[in-house]
């Protein structure tokens, strides 16, 4: 459904985005995750043809995104990072300029979509909150039955409350055998409603997490007074990485536990912590926390 070539993208000398090549499968729900300036809005800008790539190129549905732009918006519902609509008008009839102009939008799907998201459209764009103003903008983009949503941060700016229905319904519209890609800060929400998560740092694509893998890995923490002995071959499939600091021996396992817990039970261990491991754990690979760098 969406695929990039080499996609690169230089604002002068500074390469925001680096050869990233991405595939996406129709009806597949992608994560793109990546600290603030990773790159993730301008490839975005980019699949929408609002931005020209330095090299390479991008397709969506077979159409290039720049060469067949009408046909790419055709297919897609896009709501931007930045949400910026005519502040004159009220909310309403920003709701009805955009399903009216959407090849796929419709003005009752909006007005839903903005209930459930208790949005009060009376209200003119230029007095309504910044989260009011994201409400809008997922009104109109949840509101089209294009096949295809690239959502740029849908939570920004809402409260807990709306952040839990707004990934709900961009969910359901996964479940319906839509094509989404989300970027988000909040791992939890891509944990939650993605198959996959590509992570990004300094405009490259570092990494691309199959989230039901994730799912059956585990770290296994324990104390043993000794160097601890070679993995038996039984589960030697199971066990992916195995370190040892002084007493403190830390496993990553994949698949079913049982067979490793049986081994480790077998020796003289001592404060066994398994904890299933999360998407935290492996974008922190790529990107640790800001104090441990500055440690
Ligand atoms: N028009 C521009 N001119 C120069 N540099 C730009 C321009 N637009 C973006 N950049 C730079 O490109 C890099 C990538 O920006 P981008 O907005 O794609 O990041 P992002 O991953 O979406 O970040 P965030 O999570 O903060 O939204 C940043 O360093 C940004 O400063």
């Amino acid at each position: 459904m969406l695929k990039t070539y080499d996609l690169t993208k230089r604002y002068g000398s500074f390469l925001a985005l680096d050869h990233a090549n991405i595939e996406v499968a129709q009806g597949e729900c992608c994560g793109v995750l990546g600290p603030n300036g990773a790159g993730k809005s301008t490839l975005f800008r980019i699949l929408m043809g609002f931005l020209r790539p330095t090299h390479g190129h991008a397709e969506i549905g077979e159409y290039d995104c720049q060469k067949s732009k009408k046909a790419v918006h055709s297919l897609v519902s896009y709501l931007p990072g930045d949400v910026r609509l005519f502040g004159e008008m009220k909310g309403k009839q920003v709701l009805d300029f955009f399903a009216d102009i959407h090849p796929r939008g419709s003005r009752e799907r909006s007005y839903a979509t903005a209930k459930r998201l208790e949005l009060d459209t009376s209200r003119r764009v230029g007095y309504m909150s910044t989260g009011m103003r994201q409400k809008l903008g997922l009104s109109i983009a949840l509101a089209t039955d294009a096949p295809m949503l690239i959502m740029d941060e849908p939570t920004t700016s809402l409260d807990p409350n709306v952040r839990g229905e707004v990934i709900r319904m961009i969910g359901q519209a996964h479940k319906s055998g839509r094509t989404v890609v989300i970027c988000s800060h909040v791992l939890s929400e891509i944990e939650d409603i993605c198959d996959r998560a590509i992570i990004m740092r300094q405009g490259k694509v570092v990494h691309d997490q199959c989230l039901k893998d994730l799912a059956r890995r585990h770290s296994v923490v324990f104390q043993l007074p000794h160097p601890l002995p070679r993995v038996p071959v039984a589960i030697r499939d199971r066990v992916i990485s195995a370190r040892q600091e002084g007493h403190t021996v830390q496993l990553e396992t994949e698949g079913e536990l049982r067979d490793v817990m049986a081994w480790i039970t077998q020796l003289p261990s001592s404060d066994l912590k398994v904890t299933r491991m999360g998407l935290r754990e492996v974008y922190d690979r790529f990107h640790a926390p800001v104090s441990e760098h500055a440690a």
